[in-house]
């Protein structure tokens, strides 16, 4: 089993990259489907949803969409501080526009809440929720998502964009922490 440490804490394979890429690919065919006609316009919350955003958005063939970030940051070292700080905004008008909010993760719910309260406040046509990664019994939050590439048990995480104090977002597979 393949094994990585970052910083003090010891990670293992958990999810190939093979496997990653299948839900992606999953999600992205029932959004063709979804949007055609639509013109929509993604959102990728940065930093973690950059690699999930990249691999979904370049399968977007059916579809004329658009793709702009929002920086949003709840999490510190292994664990949610509880409350989001937004880093970086939207720029663009959404209203009566349909708008897809890419998520790496949905953990406790308290990022995917808070981003779709706000665009709720800029009158979108509607707001559809893809999310790669869920831990169902860490949520706190009451959220309704719409796309679900996998649901995962309640322990830390890293790779394909997730990190852990800023490193192993780079890695192509997604590791699981070890709990010694
Ligand atoms: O459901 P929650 O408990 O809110 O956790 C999910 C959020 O946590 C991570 O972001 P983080 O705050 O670590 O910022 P980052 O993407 O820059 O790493 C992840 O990318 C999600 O946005
Ligand atoms: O398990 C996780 N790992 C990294 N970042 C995260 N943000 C929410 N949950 C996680």
């Amino acid at each position: 089993m393949k094994k990585i440490k970052i910083h003090n804490k010891n990670f293992k394979l958990f999810i190939s990259h093979e496997k990653i890429l299948s839900a992606v690919e999953k999600i992205a065919d029932s959004l063709n489907e979804k949007l055609k006609g639509k013109q929509p316009l993604f959102i990728c919350i940065l930093n973690g949803s950059f690699m999930f955003a990249a691999d979904l958005f370049k399968r977007m063939e059916s579809v004329e969409a658009e793709i702009s970030f929002v920086k949003l940051a709840s999490y510190k070292g292994d664990k949610t501080t509880g409350e989001v700080k937004q880093l970086i905004g939207l720029s663009q008008n959404i209203e009566g526009r349909t708008v897809v909010v890419l998520e790496d993760i949905v953990d406790s719910g308290i990022t995917i809440e808070n981003i779709q309260e706000q665009l709720r406040q800029l009158n979108p046509r509607e707001v559809i929720i893809a999310t790669l990664l869920l831990k169902p019994d860490a949520l706190i939050k009451k959220v309704q998502l719409d796309y679900v590439g996998m649901e995962i048990p309640n322990d830390f995480i890293v790779g394909y964009g997730l990190d852990y104090d800023g490193q192993g977002r780079n890695l192509a597979d997604i590791f699981s922490i070890i709990n010694e």
